[in-house]
């Protein structure tokens, strides 16, 4: 037996050079998904030593009670205190799910979106790369060199050689059935050599089943006009001096960008790089994922409808570099391609390209900032460029190219705005006015296809009680209900509550409830009934439930099975039927009136993308807009297809508002279940965050507390603040520098959207 004093030697007082040689120890550095700032660091056991690498998942005692918790290596240290640092558990990856690129990018995210780098990793790694769904382990045979001639290869029965043979003319570790196929034997030769130490086993993790592709024929790439030429030229200017730079490519609607970023990227490809192409989802469509597998070898395609298996394939085979081209939503842009050349935006303006959860980052900073890393152009394109994009470019940080016509000389559509205060019928209560249903009679007479734009579903917007004055809300948020006829139901458009229409007023009592205001199916009825002899399609969220009814439904509307197509922004982007020779806006101030500083903005780019989709053959084509602000700057600009000058108007007034593009915001949105803890709350929270500000000289203003525009959201209740400043690193500094000291409830709970866009 030991003697005690011994036991107790070992145990507890480590000597001194074994303390020094503890201090010299290589640690890890692990972040955790936890809203955490700081690394960890843990030893790593000696089995890992000098294998673990940067971009692997480990597991460690983390917290109080030391909880086995998933966490991401991100580099490795030598802290002093060594010696009392805790060991990591397991490693769970084989391999690093990211390159050190990546690494770089998810951290300066934690940064520049108020988030932990564990949240960022943690984010842009999708669940079926995290679980390897779609693969299993599989054990697999090579030759052990060695063993095979110390036992001498001449002495092996005929169907042993004839598995050795096989296993060198693979020159690969094969599976035993694959073995069993080309060596012409059972399991028995197999397991033979194995016994005998010949065959050398290993399991790895292999594709359950490989999936099929279907085979796209291939197409030429069009001549592009002179206009495209230019362009192209211009950007592959600093493609191939191979430096960073972005540019924004403003081209009117129909104007063929499209095949700019393809005989761009063509030359991307030529280099073995690859190149990244985000597109809103809505816009993922066949159609387009064809007109990039119709010109490349091998392209990848990323949707949020992937499952888990396909998309963790696809991020294998992107970072096999063997991929050429990746086109996806917002989060391809964590593509782990291994030799990016090229990242493009299309149609940057989308407000979908930004994350409404944390880490809430918008995809086009991240594609600037990776962009930057690795030293490669950006291509932001859109007919509509935000307010942000168009002033870094006048001011000359980013380099403007302009498509100002439509390919093969096509005009614009003419666009006229429809007064409808003055129209009797919408005066009482049409959706469809004189001049809509003037004009839609006409098209579809000629054989022509209509587009009718109404960014309002359901069949009636508004309940309210004729007797007492009052908007019939949700019990749960502060939003009116919505009528949907087709189900018999009062429904919130946020939360699931739905009810029976109620007959009485719930707060009056008196039978005097009406229905107000013109949805998408109410709108639908409208048309029908006007137009029986016309075959009309609904496009909205409602209708489109299903995986792949937009497609169909774009499919019949393609082949002239329908010649009325109605829907919400569904139908506002990007489609490209050249039979539409009209497009009726139903109600242009929807978004118009809303209380948000982009309001005017999203309001021109919508009434322009909509229009963007008449005229566009030789057919030709006009657009109709009703508006009872027909004075309105938007509507005004977007009706003389007015970018430029919209764009001068707006800025101005972003200027003395003091909004972006020449602010910074970041919005910090509180919510609880009881109103006055929130707001309590809130204004500790806003003179933490003043009283910082003071005190180091930061020039950050504080707007706040308020109650939030939706006051009541899901049953909780919600208000806000915002930092503004010019620089956005102001408002990281501040906000980093009061972190750790803003005050804590287990009640109200916040998150900090920086640069919002959706200011609800
Ligand atoms: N050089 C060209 N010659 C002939 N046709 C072209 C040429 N370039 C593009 N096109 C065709 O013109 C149409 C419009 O092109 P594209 O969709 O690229 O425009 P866009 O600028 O992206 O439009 P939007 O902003 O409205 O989506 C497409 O059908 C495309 O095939
Ligand atoms: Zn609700």
């Amino acid at each position: 037996m030991t003697p005690p004093a011994q036991q107790q030697l070992f145990d507890d007082d480590p000597l001194p050079w074994e303390l020094a040689a503890e201090e010299d120890v290589e640690c890890a550095e692990v972040v955790f998904n936890r809203p955490m700032e700081q690394a960890f660091s843990y030893l790593v056991p000696e089995a890992w030593r000098g294998k673990l690498r940067a971009g692997q998942r480990v597991r460690c005692p983390f917290g109080r009670g030391n909880r086995p918790t998933t966490g991401y290596c991100v580099g490795f240290s030598r802290p002093k205190n060594a010696g009392k640092l805790k060991s990591l558990l397991e490693v769970i990856d084989r391999e690093p799910l990211l390159n050190q690129h990546m690494l770089d990018l998810t951290q300066w995210i934690g940064e520049r979106y108020l988030c932990s780098w564990g949240q960022a990793l943690n984010t842009i790694i999708p669940a079926g790369v995290k679980n390897y769904a779609g693969t299993r382990m599989r054990t697999y045979f090579s030759i052990d060199e060695e063993a095979l001639t110390r036992l001498g290869e001449t002495n092996l029965p005929t169907k042993q050689a004839a598995v050795i043979a096989a296993l060198r003319a693979a020159g690969e570790p094969l599976q035993s059935k694959e073995i069993e196929q080309s060596a012409d034997c059972g399991s028995g030769p197999v397991n033979g050599l194995k016994n005998k130490g010949i065959l050398r086993v290993t399991r790895r993790r292999a594709a359950a089943s490989p999936p099929s592709t279907d085979a796209v024929e291939r197409e030429q790439d069009l001549t592009l006009n002179p206009e495209q030429r230019t362009a192209l030229e211009q950007i592959l200017q600093p493609l191939r001096s191979q430096k960073h730079e972005t540019l924004l490519l403003h081209g009117v609607t129909g104007s063929g960008k499209t095949e700019v970023y393809i005989q761009t990227i063509r030359e991307v490809v030529s280099y073995g790089r690859q190149a990244i192409v985000l597109v809103p989802e809505i816009s993922l469509t066949p159609q387009t994922i064809r007109r990039f597998e119709s010109r490349f070898d091998s392209v990848a395609v990323l949707h949020s409808h992937l499952t888990d298996a396909e998309r963790h394939r696809q991020w294998k085979l992107i970072s096999s570099g063997n991929v050429q081209v990746v086109v996806g939503a917002r989060s391809a842009v964590f593509a782990p391609t291994t030799h990016l050349g090229l990242i493009v935006i299309d149609e940057e303006h989308e407000t979908t390209f930004k994350q409404e959860t944390t880490p809430r980052y918008h995809a086009r900073e991240v594609a600037r900032q990776r962009a930057k890393m690795a030293g490669i152009p950006l291509i932001l394109g859109s007919a509509t460029p935000t307010l942000e994009s168009y002033a870094r470019a006048r001011r000359g940080i980013d380099q403007l190219i302009t498509l100002k016509k439509r390919v093969s000389d096509l005009p614009l559509p003419p666009v006229s705005a429809v007064d409808v205060r003055n129209d009797p019928r919408c005066v009482s209560g049409s959706g469809i006015g004189r001049a809509i249903q003037t004009a839609i009679r006409t098209a579809v007479e000629d054989g022509g296809q209509v587009i009718l734009f109404l960014n309002v579903r359901g069949h009636s917007p508004v309940l309210w009680c004729k007797a007492c004055g009052e908007g019939i809300k949700c019990p749960n948020c502060d939003i009116t209900l919505t009528w949907h006829k087709d189900r018999h139901l009062a429904m919130c458009h946020t939360c699931e509550f739905a009810i029976d229409p109620p007959k009485t007023c719930p707060r009056c009592g008196h039978a005097a409830v009406r229905y107000f205001g013109i949805g998408t199916q109410r709108l639908e009825e409208e048309v029908a009934s006007k137009f029986p002899r016309y075959k009309c399609l609904r496009m909205d969220s409602d209708t489109m439930r299903k995986r792949g009814s937009y497609e169909t439904a774009l499919d019949a509307f393609r082949k002239g099975e329908v010649q009325i197509l109605l829907g919400t922004q569904m139908i506002a982007k990007g489609l490209d039927f050249p039979n539409v020779t009209l497009v009726g806006v139903i109600d242009a101030d929807t978004i118009l009136h809303q209380p948000d500083i982009r309001a005017a903005e999203r309001t021109f780019q919508l009434i322009a993308q909509v229009a963007g989709r008449a005229g566009r053959s030789s057919k030709g084509g006009r657009v109709l807009v009703q508006t009872s602000s027909p004075d309105e700057p938007a509507i005004q600009f977007a009706t003389a297809h007015d970018y430029v000058g919209f764009v001068h108007a707006e800025i101005q007034h972003r200027r003395e508002m003091q909004a972006p593009p020449f602010w910074h915001l970041a919005r910090v949105i509180l919510r609880g279940l009881y109103d006055d803890e929130v707001v309590e709350f809130a204004n500790s929270m806003a003179t933490v965050l003043r009283k910082a500000a003071e005190e180091s000289d930061l020039p950050v203003r504080v707007l706040g507390p308020a109650p939030a525009p939706i006051m009541k959201l899901n049953k909780f209740y919600r208000h806000h603040f915002q930092l503004a400043a010019e620089q956005a690193e102001t408002i990281q500094k501040l906000w980093r520098s009061v972190a750790a000291k803003l005050p804590k409830s287990s009640n109200v709970e916040y998150v900090v959207d920086v640069d919002p866009l959706n200011m609800r």
